[in-house]
C-alpha cells in the first residue's frame, strides 16, 4: 500500500493507492463520516461491474449507500447530469458534512466533484476513481468541471476532495482503449518534468499495459506525487499548475472538433496533443529534433494513437482548430499561451508562439490525413 500526502492546511488529505484496497473501502472511509450514510455517484459501467463490491465493503462496517447510477461517456460532463446529480443529492437530503463519492472514471469524478462543491454550497466529497486516467491526475488535484458546447471544462470549480482511494485491480476490467487513454496522462507526467520517468515508462510501459501490479501501483504512486507538488505550489493555476496541461491546448481543440464523443477519448487527445506540442517545440528550435520522434515511438511501441491521421472522420481546417484553442482557460489578454518543451522533461509555459508556425503545423499534420 502506498499513499500519497497532499499538504494544504486544513484541506489536506492522502491518496492511498493499491491492489485490494476496494475491499477495505468501508474500514478507510468509515472515519471521514458525521453519520454513516454515503451517497455515491457512479455510471453504467462502473455500476454493473464493481457497484455491488463497493457496497458490501461499506456494509461490513455498517455504512449504508443510495447511489445514483448516469450513463457512461463524456457527454455525461454536462448541465442536465450537473442538475440531475445536485436535485438527486437534494432529494436524498444530503447534508453539508454527509459525503458524496465520486466511483468511477474522469468523467464521473470531475461531474460529481462539481456537484459537490455547489450543492449546499459544498458538502464533503471522497473520490474512488477506478479508470488508469483518474488514478493518476483527475481525481487528484481538484479541479472539478462539465463542458460547454464552446469548450472543454468551462464551467467549474476547484474543490479538493477530502481522500482519494485508488485500487489498480479495477483496472483489471477497463478496455484496451481505455486503459490507453489513461497512459496518456501517464507518458504527459514523463514529458513535462521527468525524464527518469519517461525512461521507466518506455522500459516498463508494456508491462503496465500487460497488467503488472507492481508498475501499475509504481506509474500510479510516481504521477500522483508529481501531480501533487505542482498542485500545492499552484492550487489555481496561476503559474506552474499549468504545466499539467501540456498536449491540452491541441487535445482539446480536437475534442470539440470530434464533438466530444466515442471518436476521440480525452487521453488520447492529450496524447496526440503532447506529440504536437513536441514538434512544435522542435520546429521552434527549442529542444533537438530526436525528441518528437522519441515520443512518437514509445506511444507506438504502446499501440496508442499518435497523429491526426490516428483520428477517425473527417477533420476541420487548422484555422478552425486554432480557433478553437481561443476557448482555452489558459489564453489572457486574448493571447494563447502554450505549453512546450526544451527536451523531454523540461516543460515551461509561454506566449511566446507565433500563430502562424501553430497554423502551419495543423496544416502539415492535416495534409498527412488527406
Ligand atoms: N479534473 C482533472 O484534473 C482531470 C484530469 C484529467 C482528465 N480529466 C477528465 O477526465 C475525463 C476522462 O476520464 P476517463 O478517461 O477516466 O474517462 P471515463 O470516466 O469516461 O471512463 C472511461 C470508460 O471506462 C469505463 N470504466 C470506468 N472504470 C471502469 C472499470 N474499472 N472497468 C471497466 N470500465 C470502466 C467508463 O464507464 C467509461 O466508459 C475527461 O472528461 C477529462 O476531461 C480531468
Ligand atoms: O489538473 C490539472 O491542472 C490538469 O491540467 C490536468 C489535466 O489532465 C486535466 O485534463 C484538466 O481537467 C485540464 O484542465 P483544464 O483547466 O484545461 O480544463
Ligand atoms: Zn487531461
Amino acid at each position: 500500500m502506498e499513499i500519497v500526502h497532499v499538504p494544504m492546511g486544513d484541506r489536506a488529505y492522502d491518496i492511498r493507492i493499491g491492489s485490494g484496497v476496494l475491499a477495505r473501502a468501508g474500514y478507510r472511509i468509515k472515519p471521514f463520516l458525521k453519520r454513516p450514510r454515503v451517497a455515491v455517484i457512479t455510471d453504467e459501467n462502473v455500476a454493473a461491474l464493481h457497484l455491488e463490491a463497493f457496497k458490501e465493503a461499506l456494509a461490513v462496517e455498517g455504512v449504508s449507500v443510495i447511489s445514483l447510477t448516469l450513463p457512461a461517456g463524456e457527454s455525461t460532463k454536462s448541465w442536465s447530469n450537473l442538475e440531475r446529480c445536485v436535485e438527486w443529492l437534494l432529494e436524498q437530503r444530503m447534508e453539508r458534512s454527509d459525503t458524496v463519492i465520486a466511483f468511477g472514471g474522469g468523467v464521473i469524478g470531475d461531474l460529481v466533484g462539481f456537484a459537490a462543491a455547489i450543492t449546499r454550497r459544498g458538502v464533503r466529497f471522497i473520490q474512488v476513481p477506478t479508470t488508469l486516467l483518474a488514478q493518476v491526475d483527475s481525481s487528484v488535484g481538484g479541479k472539478t468541471a462539465i463542458n460547454s458546447p464552446a469548450g472543454k471544462n468551462l464551467i467549474g470549480a476547484f474543490y479538493q476532495p477530502a481522500y482519494v482511494l485508488a485500487d489498480v485491480d479495477l483496472l483489471g476490467t477497463l478496455t484496451p482503449r481505455d486503459f490507453l487513454a489513461g497512459y496518456g496522462e501517464v507518458v504527459k507526467y514523463g514529458l513535462l518534468g521527468d525524464l527518469d520517468f519517461f525512461e521507466w515508462l518506455e522500459k516498463n510501459g508494456p508491462a503496465l499495459a500487460a497488467g503488472d501490479v507492481g508498475a501499475r501501483i509504481a506509474a500510479v504512486k510516481w504521477s500522483c506525487q508529481m501531480k501533487v507538488d505542482i498542485v500545492t505550489r499552484d492550487e489555481t493555476e496561476r503559474g506552474d499548475r499549468a504545466l499539467l496541461n501540456l498536449g491540452h491546448t491541441f487535445g482539446h481543440a480536437l475534442e470539440a472538433a470530434t464533438g466530444y464523443s466515442d471518436r476521440l477519448l480525452h487521453g488520447e487527445g492529450v496524447a496526440i496533443g503532447c506529440a504536437l506540442a513536441i514538434e512544435l517545440s522542435a520546429r521552434l528550435g527549442l529542444c533537438s529534433q530526436e525528441d518528437p520522434s522519441r515520443v512518437r515511438a514509445h506511444l507506438r511501441q504502446m499501440g496508442m494513437k499518435v497523429d491526426l491521421a490516428d483520428i477517425p472522420g473527417e477533420m476541420p481546417s487548422a484555422e478552425a482548430l486554432l480557433d478553437l484553442m481561443g476557448q482555452d482557460k489558459k489564453v489572457v489578454a486574448g493571447q494563447l499561451r502554450f505549453i512546450l518543451t526544451r527536451g523531454i522533461g523540461h516543460a515551461f509555459v509561454t506566449a511566446d508562439v507565433p500563430p502562424e508556425e501553430v497554423l502551419r503545423l495543423l496544416k502539415d499534420e492535416l495534409d498527412r490525413v488527406a
